[in-house]
């Protein structure tokens, strides 16, 4: 462990940040376990994502989604990988800041789409994925400041990305 204290952290941004991954990479140092959100929400579903938004459409992933949020938060001591638009709803964000150590990565668009741009896994890059990521990260522009701390992960290994997390977590207060 590497607090007493039994805090969530706690991590969003964009899709393609790296949250699943280097969310993976901090369970691994820490010991805490890592609960993945969208892996979560698939396997309540009993489908994949992408099948999820067409044969659901995206209202009912939200509501499944800030379910499944809430029911995840009541845990302590879990490394949490949210998905991209986790924060759209304010109820969301709240209670992320309240019961978790809120991690923002960030990445430029560049590298987003070189990460991201292929895999028909996210559906919300169909069909074009430079202006979706775009125009999703123009949506969202503040949607990730709520965030106790922001790290810009391009040009860093998910391995960086985590060694500088803990860094911030080991000085972090909550
Ligand atoms: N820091 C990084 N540098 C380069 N590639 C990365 C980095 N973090 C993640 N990736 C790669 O980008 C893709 C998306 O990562 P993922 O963790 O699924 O992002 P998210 O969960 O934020 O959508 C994966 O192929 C992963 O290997
Ligand atoms: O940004 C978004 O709205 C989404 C991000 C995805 O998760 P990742 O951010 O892990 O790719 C997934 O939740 C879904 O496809 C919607
Ligand atoms: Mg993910």
């Amino acid at each position: 462990m590497v607090k007493e204290k039994q805090d969530n952290i706690v991590l969003i941004g964009m899709m393609g940040t790296g949250k699943t991954t280097v969310g993976a990479r901090l369970a691994e140092e820490t010991g805490y376990p890592l609960v993945d959100l969208d892996a979560l929400i698939s396997e309540k579903a009993g489908c994949p994502i992408p099948q999820l938004f067409a044969e659901r459409g995206e209202p009912y992933f939200r509501d499944l989604e800030a379910a499944v949020l809430k029911d995840v938060l009541a845990q302590e001591g879990i490394i949490l990988a949210t998905g991209g638009g986790a924060v759209l709803r304010e109820e969301n964000c709240r209670e992320m800041a309240a019961r978790g150590w809120v991690v923002a990565l960030k990445a430029t668009v560049e590298e987003i789409v070189s990460r991201v741009g292929e895999d028909p896994g996210r559906p919300l890059l169909a069909g074009g994925a430079r202006s979706r990521v775009e125009a999703l990260l123009d949506q969202r522009r503040q949607a990730y400041d709520f965030a106790h701390v922001i790290i810009d992960t391009s040009g860093k290994s998910p391995e960086e990305v985590s060694a500088e997390i803990l860094t911030h977590y080991r000085g972090s207060s909550n």
